[in-house]
């Protein structure tokens, strides 16, 4: 109830004080102008009629400021007919002029709508009037009557930061019109400013003697009402530069934030650009160094087929299970065949690199390790003779490169499956052109002894054993042959092989493949049209682990098989060495591998090898060595490979002089068994004559005896007749 009254009192108190600014502004504008025919005290809706054409607010104007507004539409005589729209245009022009002069003298401003017929809403006239007694103050100021207290409420454009700086020059009047650089200022009590003019030459004067000269003038029941107007009008004045200043630095803030991103943007942009332009270059080189490197690989494999060289590819086995904690001995493998293994315990000086055709790191799938042997296995379908072996120690990764792991997963396929796959493929897709015949050995060497896979089984009698002369190639003689039509039957024989391959335990690997196992697929093609030849064959070999006696910590037969492995191994060696040295006489036959393999290894076959590393650091003296035989196989010049291929006519007199030797030896036989025949009987009759003559010679022995014996005795007879 109490707020309610206080609400009363206080709108009471703003209305009277309202209508007491109307008063003081009609007073002086009566003053100024003469009569305008309005009341003493006007409503605001009385006022706001007798200004709305603006030109009572204009002739103000120019009369406080002779020619400000040059031109003042006067109102149409009251006998013309009337025209609201021009009219109302012409008001406008009237209030827009004088609001803009206004605005040049910075004085208090109102909207031109605030004059608008209709428009009364509360406190819109209110500007109107504090427009009028500021413009009052200013003339009085003008003319030396001291100052009114709208000029506090006058504004100012300022640019100050400090509270003390912004108090200051809210005391500023800043009277001058824009055009001017002339300024008054109001001097703050103790502060040393020097003294001002205003554009008239008055001299600035302190706040207190302003308010004094103020209210000096001024009717004691007027006081309060402008004490309170002006702290109200410094109040908001304060207030607006307040604000004022908080917009113009935000704004300000934001320009520069604005131009700083922008600016950053585009920094960034540049960047942006100069980086693709950059990495587009980067790009097309590293694609010209691609393309060369590629043409680099092209010429060296031409080279290395016309050389003859045995392709080496390395192939780094991942850690098993358990194996992580050891460390690796591998440092680097590179992307052109390099691979550099280190010793983790002898530092840098342990640091050593080599070179091979291709390194597969861990990672590297079966089916790429393949891609690389693959057009070898082509060739033998073009009659080459191609061998694959792979070397490595115990455990390093032979068999699941060869082989690949139990699971028939066709991801984890090894080489010599994916190798009869692919001939078969390649078969069925000439089959137009040749008709071939593919048979299948595998054996293999244990303890120097050469060992059938696939005799003992009955796989060779379901399938039928072929009679291995009728493919005629660098066969195993004592091997049978298996003639296999598809990859099943492949699948089938090499389960077999694998079941009946020597395994034996060892400390270095369960499952240790303890002898060289050798598959060997032969092919015989005819070609249909010209009736040649082609006589290719491929053997697979998985080498028995290379380690060095001393670490398989073999004893008693194991020691013995290591030591066979050894033998064979280093047989290997030397046949490596003597090619690569070019040598006129290479020892094959210092072991059964290494005869097995003579063809496949110095009669211009085409041969790679597959050399497995262990990536552990404990390997690292096994690794060195393996990768050092790897790199004298890498250096060994078989000569251009050659095709096995016969012209039909020379094929037709190989097998007349097959035919003819054959019977020739037939004929020798004949001839030997004749002669030893007629020597047996020749023999016989010597025999026979022999005992006829020793028969003869008994009885003539016994004959001649038995008359010594009857003479004897006639002398002996006669002797005793004789005698007294
Ligand atoms: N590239 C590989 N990825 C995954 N596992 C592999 C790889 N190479 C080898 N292994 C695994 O390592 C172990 C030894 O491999 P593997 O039997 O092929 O060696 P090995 O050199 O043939 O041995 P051995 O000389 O005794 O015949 C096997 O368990 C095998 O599955």
């Amino acid at each position: 109830m109490e707020e309610g009254l206080s609400d009363i009192h206080m709108a009471s108190r703003r209305a009277e004080e309202a209508a007491h600014r109307r008063f003081l502004a009609a007073r002086w504008l009566h003053e100024m102008l003469g009569g305008l025919g309005i009341s003493n005290e006007p409503s605001e809706e009385e006022l706001k009629f007798s200004l709305r054409n603006g030109m009572v607010l204009c002739n103000l104007l120019n009369k406080i400021h002779p020619g400000i507004i040059p031109k003042i539409v006067e109102s149409p005589p009251p006998s013309s007919p009337p025209d609201a729209a021009l009219s109302a245009y012409q008001y406008f022009e009237n209030v827009r002029n004088f609001l803009v002069a206004v605005e040049d003298l910075r004085l208090p401003s109102f909207e031109a709508s605030d004059l608008a017929e209709g428009s009364l809403s509360s406190g819109t006239l209110s500007k109107v009037v504090d427009c009028i007694l500021a413009l009052k103050a200013y003339h009085d100021q003008r003319e030396g009557k001291g100052f009114s207290p709208w000029k506090y409420g006058v504004h100012k454009l300022s640019g100050t930061k400090s509270p003390v700086k912004g108090l200051e020059d809210m005391y500023e009047p800043a009277i001058t019109p824009k055009s001017s650089h002339t300024r008054k200022r109001w001097a703050i009590p103790g502060a040393d400013v020097p003294e001002a003019t205003d554009i008239s030459g008055q001299p600035v004067q302190s706040l207190p003697s302003l308010v004094k000269s103020i209210i000096s003038d001024k009717q004691p029941d007027e006081v309060p009402v402008l004490v309170e107007y002006m702290i109200k009008k410094v109040t908001d004045e304060f207030e607006r530069r307040l604000r004022l200043q908080g917009e113009q630095n935000l704004k300000h803030t934001s320009g520069l934030i604005r131009t700083g991103t922008l600016e950053m943007q585009k920094c960034w942009q540049d960047q942006l650009i100069r980086l693709e332009n950059e990495l587009t270059g980067l790009t097309e080189a590293a694609q010209a160094y691609h393309d060369v490197l590629a043409e680099n690989r092209k010429l060296y494999n031409e080279v290395q087929d016309l050389k003859g060289n045995i392709r080496v590819y390395c192939r780094v086995r991942p850690f098993l299970v358990g194996q992580k904690d050891q460390g690796t001995c591998v440092d680097f493998v590179g992307q052109n065949g390099e691979i550099m293994v280190a010793n983790s315990t002898k530092g840098k000086d342990s640091y050593k690199m080599f070179n091979f055709n291709k390194v597969y790191g861990p990672q590297a799938p079966q089916d790429e390790v393949f891609l690389d042997a693959q057009p070898l296995i082509r060739s033998v379908l073009d009659g080459f003779n191609v061998c694959i072996f792979a070397y490595g120690q115990t455990g390093s990764g032979k068999t699941y490169t060869m082989t690949g792991p139990s699971s028939t997963a066709k991801q984890d396929w090894g080489v010599n499956y994916r190798a009869l796959n692919d001939l078969f493929q390649l078969c069925q897709s000439r089959r137009d052109a040749f008709a071939y015949e593919v048979g299948v050995q595998m054996i293999e060497i244990y303890n120097e002894q050469v060992r059938d896979l696939l005799a003992a089984d009955g796989v060779s009698k379901r399938l039928g054993i072929r009679s291995s002369s009728s493919l005629n190639g660098v066969h195993v003689p004592d091997a049978v042959m298996i003639p296999v039509a598809n990859s099943s039957d492949v699948l089938e024989i090499m389960a077999v092989g694998q079941r009946n391959r020597a395994v034996g335990a060892t400390a270095l690997n369960e499952r240790s493949s303890r002898s060289h196992s050798v598959l060997t697929v032969h092919v015989q093609g005819t070609d249909l049209a010209k009736g040649c030849i082609l006589r290719g064959c491929l053997h697979l070999v998985d080498l028995a682990g290379s380690e060095r006696v001393e670490k398989s910590e073999a004893t008693g037969d194991r020691l013995k098989e290591a030591q066979h492995i050894n033998k064979s191994l280093s047989a290997l060696g030397d046949v490596i060495a003597a090619l690569a040295q070019k040598q006129t006489h290479i020892p094959y036959r210092n072991s059964k591998l290494t005869q097995l393999l003579q063809h496949s290894l110095g009669g211009q076959a085409k041969a790679l090898m597959f050399v497995h590393i262990n990536p552990d650091n404990d390997s690292y003296g096994e690794t060195i060595s393996t990768l050092k035989f790897a790199e004298r196989v890498s250096s060994v010049e078989l000569g251009a490979a050659r095709s096995n291929r016969e012209a039909s006519g020379i094929r037709e007199y190989k097998e007349q002089i097959m035919s003819l030797k054959e019977i020739l030896a037939k004929k020798d036989a004949e001839i030997e068994r004749l002669q030893a025949s007629r020597v047996l009987r020749s023999s016989m009759e010597v025999e026979k004559q022999k005992l006829r003559v020793s028969q003869s010679t008994r009885s003539i022995d016994a004959r001649s005896r038995r008359s010594v014996e009857l003479r004897s005795m006639e002398v002996i007879e006669a002797g005793s007749g004789c005698h007294p």
